[in-house]
């Protein structure tokens, strides 16, 4: 096995034990979110500096990830990403030893909302590259993702679809905020 052979194995071992904490948190079944045939995708991202006007470039548009939850490794621990906070962009600091986990649009319809997906952007540095690895935790994606109740007198927020209906619709869209959510979203929220 390679090294990122490796760590993808890892990362799923983790992303699999994170998934049963997170139904802990909200007394559901943990077998119905730890999904055991989920998958993953691995991307490795590069982001050369710019010395002219790095305050008019971005790295990565503002959006949220069409993933279940994202695994996201700083690799050379330069700063970038920035998320989303009652409207203002907030830096994330790197930590050289820190795995990030982002939650993703999945989780928050697999939540109810209760776990809300997180809208970030990345920065382009003047003089420093930044390398980071995502890794995107998708459940199987023939399965149906839909809200797991807490209760029967819940109100259902999101639409049940098929993971990889969500998807389609994810990727055929730019990334623009957390505009792809939108679409599963029951019309009176
Ligand atoms: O490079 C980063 O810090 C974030 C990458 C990211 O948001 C993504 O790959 O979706
Ligand atoms: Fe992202």
């Amino acid at each position: 096995m390679n090294c990122i052979e490796q760590y993808s194995s890892e990362v799923m071992k983790f992303t699999h034990s994170l998934a049963i904490l997170i139904a802990k948190t909200l007394d559901v079944d943990p077998e119905l979110v730890a999904d055991k045939h989920a998958s993953q995708f691995l991307r490795m991202n590069y982001y050369p500096p710019c010395t002219s006007t790095p305050e008019k470039v971005l790295g990565l548009s503002p959006h949220s990830d069409g993933s279940f939850l994202t695994i996201l490794l700083e690799v050379n621990s330069v700063q970038g990403l920035q998320i989303r906070r009652h409207g203002a962009w907030i830096p994330v600091k790197p930590h050289c030893d820190a795995l990030l986990v982002n939650v993703g649009d999945l989780l928050e319809i697999m939540t109810n909302g209760k776990y809300k997906s997180i809208e970030h952007r990345v920065t382009i540095n003047a003089h420093k590259e930044r390398l980071s690895i995502s890794a995107f935790q998708i459940p199987n994606y023939d399965g149906i993702i839909s809200p797991i109740l807490e209760n029967a007198e819940e109100k259902i927020l999101y639409k049940t679809m098929k993971v990889g209906e969500y998807l389609r619709l994810y990727f055929s869209n730019k990334l623009e905020g957390k505009r792809a959510l939108d679409y599963a979203k029951l019309s009176e929220i």
